[in-house]
């Protein structure tokens, strides 16, 4: 019994690098019991050296000063616009019901670079070639992955998620996003000091997730045990070399879905204590890509019964009726999303 619970939570490692009907299902099977999934690195797709010369440069930017961050303060036109640039200490909260105080991190926001990247400020205005490469790799990766899922819900257009993602055709809410969590000490002085990121499911496709070992700290919440369990670094150290890379679905493929694909709420708590340094690839379709159900053979037999639950609070958190039919775009679901954040 012990051990099947545990085997339950288990986010499984996938090799995609010879994607099959076989790895697709995987990545399915994963994406709807957990809504979590590792994609092991194969090197390539996003090298392991840009990762750390991404991580490296990020340590440089939070540690410039407050007033050069400021210049490019979140939704200003200096920093490209709406959800662009730097969210100060604090500067937002991800469970705002849950939470008094804004969460005790920096962010910092990178559009796409289509039609061309934000203006940054230094440090990052001189690494603007790796930003890129790793904007890319990362669009590369969320493609293979929509991809594998449109392969196995065998939607008549397998490539339907993929192609909503085609960033050359137009804007779309996708983000990079560069996160530091100070150090415990000097973080926020009363409650709410073992949350460093509040629960929230997150509001796009698809999330890459890059963490650095040794510094733990991400849960996700799993309803069937309903409770809280830590997400690894690095689930199998001794046989990966690099850190695979964590992947969560969003809500809006919980969306398309109807609830199938899991959006699970997850969090950042303060175990440890130390600095922590995370980059997430918040990967958006078209921002007038329709949220409504799509076609599928294997959504069709599973009777739109899974998931239902998740769906009923996704829409509860959007403030939209339970039984409304309404189908809102990609960027509708945004700026409600936004507008709860950041109080737009
Ligand atoms: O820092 C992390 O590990 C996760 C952050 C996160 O979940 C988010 O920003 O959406
Ligand atoms: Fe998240």
């Amino acid at each position: 019994m012990a051990h099947s619970e545990v085997e339950n939570t288990a986010i499984p490692v996938i090799d995609i690098s010879k994607p099959s009907d076989e790895v697709a299902r995987q990545v399915l099977e994963a994406a709807s019991t957990h809504g979590f999934l590792f994609i092991q690195n194969d090197g390539v797709t996003i090298p392991p050296k840009d990762i750390n010369d991404m991580f490296k440069l990020s340590e440089k930017f939070f540690s410039s000063s407050d007033e050069q961050k400021a210049a490019y303060a979140i939704h200003s036109d200096k920093a490209g616009g709406t959800n662009r640039g730097w969210v100060k200490m604090a500067g937002e909260s991800l469970d705002p019901e849950g939470q008094k105080q804004g969460d005790p991190k920096e962010a910092f926001n990178i559009g796409p670079p289509q039609p061309h990247l934000q203006p940054l400020p230094s440090p990052l205005s001189t690494s603007s070639s790796l930003i890129l490469r790793f904007q890319n790799s990362c669009h590369a990766l969320c493609t293979s992955i929509l991809s594998l899922l449109g392969t196995a819900l065998e939607t008549p257009d397998p490539s339907y998620f993929a192609s909503r993602h085609d960033q050359t055709l137009g804007p779309s809410g996708t983000i990079f996003r560069m996160l530091y969590y100070p150090s415990a000490s000097t973080a926020t002085k009363e409650d709410d000091r073992s949350i460093r990121a509040g629960a929230h499911s997150d509001y796009g496709s698809l999330t890459l997730l890059f963490r650095v070992p040794g510094q733990p700290g991400l849960e996700l919440f799993s309803p069937k045990n309903q409770t809280w369990v830590p997400v690894p670094v690095n689930p199998s150290p001794s046989t990966l070399s690099h850190p695979p890379i964590l992947v969560n679905i969003g809500d809006l493929l919980s969306f398309w879905t109807g609830g199938m694909l899991k959006s699970t709420v997850h969090r950042v708590t303060f175990s440890g204590g130390g600095e922590r340094y995370s980059m997430a690839y918040f990967c958006h379709p078209l921002d007038d890509a329709k949220l409504e159900r799509v076609e599928s053979r294997v959504l069709a037999q599973a009777d739109g019964k899974m998931g239902r639950e998740e769906l009923r609070s996704q829409r509860k958190r959007l403030g939209l009726k339970e039984d409304d039919e309404e189908v809102l775009t990609a960027k509708e679901h945004l700026d409600r999303r936004l507008r709860v954040t950041y109080g737009l």
